[in-house]
């Protein structure tokens, strides 16, 4: 192997990009984690090929270092970086949800001629961990890159070569704009999740029913509530001034939504839902392009046993799943069944096996 790459965090990102740069011939991936629980994982679950036993040393021979590390500990990591002996042409990234703070930190990497490029894979999960890591989790997924403007185009062209391995779309970005359209889009929404879980707990306390009369649109929109606490500590305290900035426009917002009802304006309130329809239809998320869910959605008669019948079909050919759930049934129709993939490859195999074996309608979204 000619290549070290040092991955310094092995959780959902770090682990997965571990996995998926294995994926890249002549390299060696080498991990480190500060949990020694999940160093004991990365070896048994083979997410890097070697756990480091001493970072500084690893570090030392390495051609490429992330960091999938919370975001504070990352300037942490960065400010130590700085007092080891590293190769001359050593490119260093990162997986953060930020990139302010950590562009304005790797200038002073740049001093001392050390080469950091900003990175952010858009995907992921309200899982976290090592053990909910995955080779495919940014296949399909944008890749942000944030280098400095003036960064030597070899250096960015090496680091893309090498994350051609996650499948993922790279796009550079400038590390503000990052952090703008991140809130809007990312880390805005969590606060948004977390706060309708706060209201839900408070208007339990007076009707305790309520949280049992929660379905699908509650479920849907506080899914990442159950993100991990600390990351999004993190995040949103390294990028609180954007969010502050939506949170005001929020507050502005929901003043209107107010005024409206009060009024009992019903043309308006249409008119509001109408627009976010449109908006929210016309958004690239349902075709993937945001997000890596492979589904695939199966008209399943209404007979006891139909699902494990179906899975069982899966299992047999060794076709695994990432996820199952079954939409809008009621008695006198069919059910939707929506089984989930890791790629579009086990999706098509997956078509195959059922046609084989039923002839229910399937169809992908
Ligand atoms: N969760 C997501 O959806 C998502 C998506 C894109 C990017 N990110 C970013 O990826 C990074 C990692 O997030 P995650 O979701 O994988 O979190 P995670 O909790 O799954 O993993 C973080 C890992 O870092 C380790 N760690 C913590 N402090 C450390 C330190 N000082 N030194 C070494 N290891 C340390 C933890 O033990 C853990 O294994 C964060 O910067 C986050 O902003 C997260
Ligand atoms: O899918 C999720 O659960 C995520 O929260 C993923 C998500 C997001 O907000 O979209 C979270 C943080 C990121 O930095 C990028 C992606």
């Amino acid at each position: 192997m000619t290549r070290n790459v040092l991955v310094i965090g092995l959780g959902l990102i770090g682990g997965s990009l571990a996995l998926a740069l294995q994926k890249s011939p002549e390299t060696k991936v080498i991990g480190y984690d500060i949990s020694e629980k999940t160093r004991e994982l990365a070896e048994a679950l083979n997410v890097v090929h070697e756990v480091a036993e001493d970072v500084e040393e690893a570090a030392k021979k390495a051609d490429f270092i992330f960091f999938g590390t919370p975001v504070n500990a990352t300037l942490e990591w960065m400010d130590q970086l700085k007092q080891w002996q590293l190769k001359k042409n050593v490119i260093i990234s990162d997986t953060g949800s930020t990139k302010g703070l950590i562009m304005k930190k790797a200038e002073e990497l740049r001093e001392q001629r050390i080469t950091f490029i900003g990175g952010h894979p858009m995907a992921g999960s309200h899982k976290s961990g090592i053990a909910a890591a995955k080779p495919y989790l940014f296949e399909n997924a944008y890749y942000i890159l944030t280098p400095f403007d003036d960064e030597d185009g070899n250096n960015i062209i090496a680091l893309q070569q090498l994350l051609k391995f996650t499948l993922a779309k790279i796009v550079k970005i400038k590390a503000e704009e990052h952090d703008h359209m991140t809130a809007v889009v990312s880390h805005f929404p969590h606060i948004v999740a977390a706060s309708l879980v706060h209201q839900l707990h408070e208007e339990n306390k007076k009707f305790p029913m309520t949280s049992m009369l929660a379905a699908g649109g509650f479920r849907d929109i506080t899914r990442i509530a159950s993100s991990n606490p600390m990351i999004w500590r993190d995040i949103t305290l390294q990028n609180r001034n954007e969010l502050v900035g939506q949170l005001d426009a929020w507050i502005d917002e929901m003043h209107r939504v107010k005024k409206i009802l009060l009024e009992n304006d019903d043309k308006t309130i249409e008119a509001y839902f109408q627009k976010a329809k449109e908006v929210r239809d016309a958004l690239p998320i349902s075709t993937g392009a945001f997000y890596t869910t492979y589904d695939l959605y199966v008209d399943i008669p209404d007979y006891p046993g139909v699902i494990s019948e179906i899975t069982g079909y899966l299992a047999e050919e060794k076709i695994s799943i990432t996820n199952i759930r079954v939409v809008e049934t009621r008695e006198d129709v069919f059910g939707i069944l929506v089984i989930s993939f890791q790629n579009e490859k086990d999706r098509e195999k997956a078509m195959k096996c059922i046609r084989s074996h039923t002839n229910f309608e399937m169809h992908v979204s």
